[in-house]
């Protein structure tokens, strides 16, 4: 079953962008919780460092009377490493970063990140060391700057080298708020309720934006599957590649050519992980499921094209 912490652990998942708050807060009034924080917790202020993350024979369910989302995946990601999640719909994709996070518990088996087996971790102190980058991420009623920086722990020069890196110099354009001249835009622009005043493409944007300000070690991209244009999508994956290039990076794919340069690809389908290895590897296995993810990919843009 489902379950979602307290307070401080439902503001950490919304912080994160796990979930849009209002689903958030549905399922916290649903489900019991697990704790915040753990007392004599042995984690490190550093963790997790290295950033190794290793699913050990692990299942997960949404409900009793559902099959599991996630049967016995073991997976081991190594320290920097880019996977590529890809998969038929339904076949467990986003299922794997709702296990990491501990949205959904365990049924059995465990995930451990740089040896850390994440169910003895405090929900809040777990999420707030990883970070994510969903389907389609809310923001804050609020501003920019408080987007970016919800805990209010940096300064407005280590804000601005974010928004520069993160390409978003141009969408915070605005004439109110505190105005850099230089730059021709403010950290004050307005943010409407959940982000509603920003594409969805945006929205990933000042995301990952917020992900440079705190740096994380672990870092998940769900790729949105819609109403992100070409454009915004190659500047997301530009930015990964070079700004979160000592990170551990689990991007899940809805589209196949956002993978093919990840060091190793997952194939998962009906929950389980049936294929690993580099995508050349995957490739070229002509009977594989990625084999035939990829022909039918093809086959549909050829069928756009006419
Ligand atoms: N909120 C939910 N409640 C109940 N079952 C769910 C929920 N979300 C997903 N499932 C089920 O869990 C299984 C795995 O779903 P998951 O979302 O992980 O697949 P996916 O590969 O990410 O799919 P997609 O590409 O469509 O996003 C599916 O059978 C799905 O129906």
């Amino acid at each position: 079953m489902p379950i979602i912490s307290n307070l401080a652990g439902i503001r950490q998942l919304f912080i994160n962008n796990v979930y849009p708050i209002q689903e958030v807060y549905d399922k916290a009034h649903m489900e019991a919780e697990a704790p915040a924080h753990v007392e004599n917790s042995e984690l490190t202020a550093d963790w997790p460092e290295h950033g190794q993350v290793e699913f050990r024979n692990y299942s997960m369910r949404f409900t009793a009377k559902q099959d599991r989302a996630l049967a016995d995946v073991s997976l081991q990601i190594k320290s920097g490493e880019r996977i590529g999640v890809v998969g038929r719909t339904g076949a467990g994709k986003t299922s794997l970063s709702l296990g990491l996070f501990r949205v959904i518990e365990a049924e059995s088996g465990s995930i451990l990140i740089d040896g850390v087996d994440i169910a003895q971790v405090g929900l809040h102190d777990l999420r707030s060391r990883l970070g994510i980058v969903s389907q389609d991420p809310a923001l804050f009623h609020g501003t920019l700057r408080f987007n970016l920086d919800p805990l209010q722990r940096h300064c407005d020069r280590e804000l601005w080298e974010a928004v520069e890196a993160g390409g978003i110099v141009e969408m915070v354009e605005c004439s109110r708020g505190r105005h850099d001249p230089e730059r021709g835009c403010c950290l004050g622009r307005f943010v409407e309720c959940g982000g509603r005043n920003f594409s969805a493409g945006q929205r990933q944007l000042i995301c990952l934006c917020r992900l440079l300000v705190s740096r994380r070690q672990v870092i998940v991209l769900d790729e949105a599957t819609a109403n992100i244009d070409s454009e915004t999508d190659s500047l997301i994956r530009r930015v990964v590649q070079r700004d979160f290039r000592h990170s551990t990076v689990i991007t899940i794919a809805h589209r196949l050519e956002s993978v093919l340069d990840s060091d190793r690809i997952v194939v998962m389908d009906n929950g389980r992980v049936v294929e690993l290895g580099p995508p050349k590897e995957l490739a070229s296995n002509h009977n594989g499921l990625f084999s035939q993810l990829l022909a039918a990919q093809k086959q549909r843009e050829k069928h756009q094209q006419q």
